[in-house]
Parts: structure tokens; sequence; C-alpha cells
């Protein structure tokens, strides 16, 4: 083994050890949870992910809770839910929701977050009304709290962590509208030197997953950020990338930014509804970092900590981006394959990718399949 795999080791078996002391330490009993939720009554459910329903809850002391319940049918194991607690009960960042339990009890697996009363920025954005409740500068700072939140977890913590979700429905907005990464489910920790892994379970959401995790279940630092360049993206245009079409072509979000940007029109891509509001030298920077985020090779993706100075720095000259992974998106006919003639433009790569996501594509958005001989980095 060589000394990165058996730092990781390490590493692992130290918060697995932990979690045992973790655990009796944030157990929340059962029937705690169950009187803070009216016994998880209907109108206590505010949401449901991919792992099961979320209720809200109100503890004796008044502390408001969210309550993630896992469901048996989540496919979530005992495995990925122990990786939750221990991940987020060592973090701490203001950037980052903040776990105050958790209960097993039974067959009942549940995490308990700190509430987060105005939701997710999905909401927000994606929303033709809410959406001018956020402007320019709100976004902006949402941007950077983002940055700093996956900076910490990349470099600043005392573990390394690769989110692998990080996407807009993932980040919570507290009463002041400070963003919150959340959803650690799939999290994975990095030992020592590590800087990349492998996986034959890739799971993640289709629109925010990188080429090389999508297509060969690579995940690294560089996978987040291709994932928190769609983010920003998404949250200067206004526009989910996967759900973006255009009359004129068949690119998606990123690819659309790409050709914009190429011609030097970027403002064109600013969401209508903070038209009075922005600074373009913040909007086309942020723009900028976005497409240098998404660049298709994980090398000339910057890492966190220049995206923090890029966007806090007015002085910083940033390089030209180049061109995004997965910049086509679905056609009328609802394939992810661009159309011959645009195909034909691609290099030889690219038409590859589009041809290898054409098979491995599947409707539902949050998904997960096997990488033939790939080893199993855990
Ligand atoms: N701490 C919280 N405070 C307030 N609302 C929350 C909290 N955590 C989750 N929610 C709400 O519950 C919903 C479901 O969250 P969850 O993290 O389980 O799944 P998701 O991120 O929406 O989807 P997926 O599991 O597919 O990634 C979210 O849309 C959010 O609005």
């Amino acid at each position: 083994m060589n000394d990165g795999g058996l730092q990781r080791m390490l590493a692992l078996a130290e918060v697995r050890i932990d979690f045992r002391g973790l655990a009796r330490h944030l157990d929340i009993d059962l029937v705690t949870i169950a009187a803070a939720t009216n016994n998880f009554s209907y109108e206590s459910k505010i949401g449901e992910g991919g792992f099961g329903p979320v209720y809200k809850g109100v503890l004796e002391t008044e502390q408001e809770i969210a309550v993630k319940r896992l469901s048996k049918s989540s496919g979530q194991g005992l495995e990925e839910f122990k990786n939750e607690v221990i991940l987020i009960s060592k973090l701490q960042h203001r950037n980052l929701v903040r776990l105050l339990g958790c209960c097993i009890q039974g067959d009942e697996r549940m995490l308990i977050y700190e509430y987060m009363p105005n939701k997710s920025l999905d909401y927000f954005i994606f929303d033709h009304t809410r959406r001018t409740l956020l402007p320019w500068q709100k976004r902006f700072d949402i941007t950077m709290g983002i940055a700093r939140g996956l900076l910490y977890l990349h470099q600043d913590s005392r573990l390394r962590i690769i989110h692998r979700d990080l996407k807009t429905s993932n980040i919570l907005l507290d009463t002041e509208m400070n963003p919150k990464i959340s959803d650690f489910g799939i999290a994975r920790i990095f030992g020592g030197d590590q800087s990349e892994a492998r996986t034959k379970r890739v799971i993640g959401t289709y629109g925010y997953m990188s080429p090389e995790y999508a297509i060969d279940g690579k995940f690294s630092v560089k996978s987040d950020v291709f994932s928190f360049g769609v983010v920003v993206l998404e949250i200067v245009i206004g526009k989910k990338n996967r759900a973006f079409n255009h009359a004129d072509h068949d690119h998606n979000l990123l690819g659309h930014a790409w050709l914009l940007w190429k011609e030097d029109k970027a403002l064109e891509l600013v969401d209508e509804a903070m038209k009075d509001s922005y600074v373009v030298s913040q909007v086309k920077k942020c723009i900028q970092v976005g497409l240098l985020c998404v660049q298709k090779y994980p090398e000339d993706r910057p890492i966190m900590s220049s995206v923090v100075v890029m966007l806090s720095n007015e002085s910083v000259t940033l390089p030209q981006p180049k061109q995004p992974g997965f910049f086509t998106g679905r056609s009328s006919t609802n394939t992810y394959l661009m159309s011959s003639k645009e195909n034909d433009h691609l290099s030889p790569d690219d038409q590859e990718d589009n041809k290898i996501l054409n098979n491995v594509l599947s409707e539902s958005s949050r998904y997960s399949f096997s990488c033939t001989s790939f080893t199993e980095g855990r």
C-alpha cells in the first residue's frame, strides 16, 4: 500500500473509532424527535431528498430542528449514514450546516440539523418570483460563502473532504440568507496527501458532475470545483444547467455561457431579475471563474483557495477559460448527443465523451451506475 493509502486508512480508522464516542455524544432518542415533529406529522414534513423525508421540529428548549429520516428503501446503508454523522460532527464552519445529533434506534436512522428557515438556494434562483428577492450583492455574498465553505472542506479542516454532490439544492439558507453547504451523505475523506480516488459506484447529480467522475468514477477536489462552477453559473444566470435549452443551439447552460463569453457578450447571460442591481466587473468575474471551474480537464481547473482569491480580489488577472466539460445539452428528441453537424466540430475526444454520456445518463437526476474495471477506493 502506498503512503497516501495508508494515511487515508489511518484517518478513516481514527474517525471510525471516534464514531462510537460521537454517537453517544450526539445521540437524541426517538421519543424526543417524535415529540418535536408531532410524531412525524404530514404538516411537519418540509421536503424529500434522495435518502428520505425531512421534517421540521421544535425541541423542548424551543430550538428549531430539521430531521432527516432515512427511508428504509433509500439505499443509504448504515455506513453512509455513519459517514454523514462522522463528517459533519467534526466540521465547524459558518458555511456548513450544523449537525446537532443523530438517532439510531431499531430500524430508524435520523440526522438532526439546525433548521434553515429559508430553504435552499434553488428554491429562490429557479423561481420566477422568488428570484427577485436575491439581488446581485446577495448572490455574490452567497457565492463567496459557498466558496469559503468548500475551501474549508478541501483544505482548512483537519480532514480533506470531497463533497461529491455539491449542487444548488444542497445550499441551504439561514435567516440572513447566508449559505450553508449540506448533504454529506456521499462525501469522502482523503488522508495525507491523497489527491484522487476512483469508485465503481458513481453517485451524484447529473448537471453538476464533472466528466472524469461521471465517466471514469474519478473524484478529487477538482470534481467538486467543477460542481462549484456549475452552481456559480446558475446563480448568475438564474437558470438550471440541466433544464436549459436554447432555440439556436443544443448546448446546455455551460456551453451557452462559454459561447457568449467567447463572443464577449457575457453580460447577456445575467439573470433579468437583477438587471438593475449588478456590478458589471463582479458579474463578469463570476462568469469567468465559473467557466474556469467547469473546464473539461481537472488540471486546468483552479483549486478553491485560488477561486477565493480570484473572487475577492479586484486586481487579479484571470486566465481565459478553455472548453467546458459536458457542455452539450438535451435536444428536443431527449438525447444527450449533440446534433451530428455540431458533433463534427468536436475533437475525437469530445465526440467520444458525448457517445459515452449518451450511454450512461439516465432520466433520473440522481443516479448510480457501475463503471467496469475500476477498483473501489473505499
Ligand atoms: N437543515 C435544514 N433546514 C431546513 N430545511 C432543510 C434542511 N435540510 C434539508 N431541508 C429541506 O429538505 C429538502 C430535502 O433535503 P435533502 O438534503 O434530504 O435532499 P436534497 O438535497 O433536496 O436532494 P438529494 O437527496 O437528491 O440530494 C431540501 O430541499 C430542503 O428544502
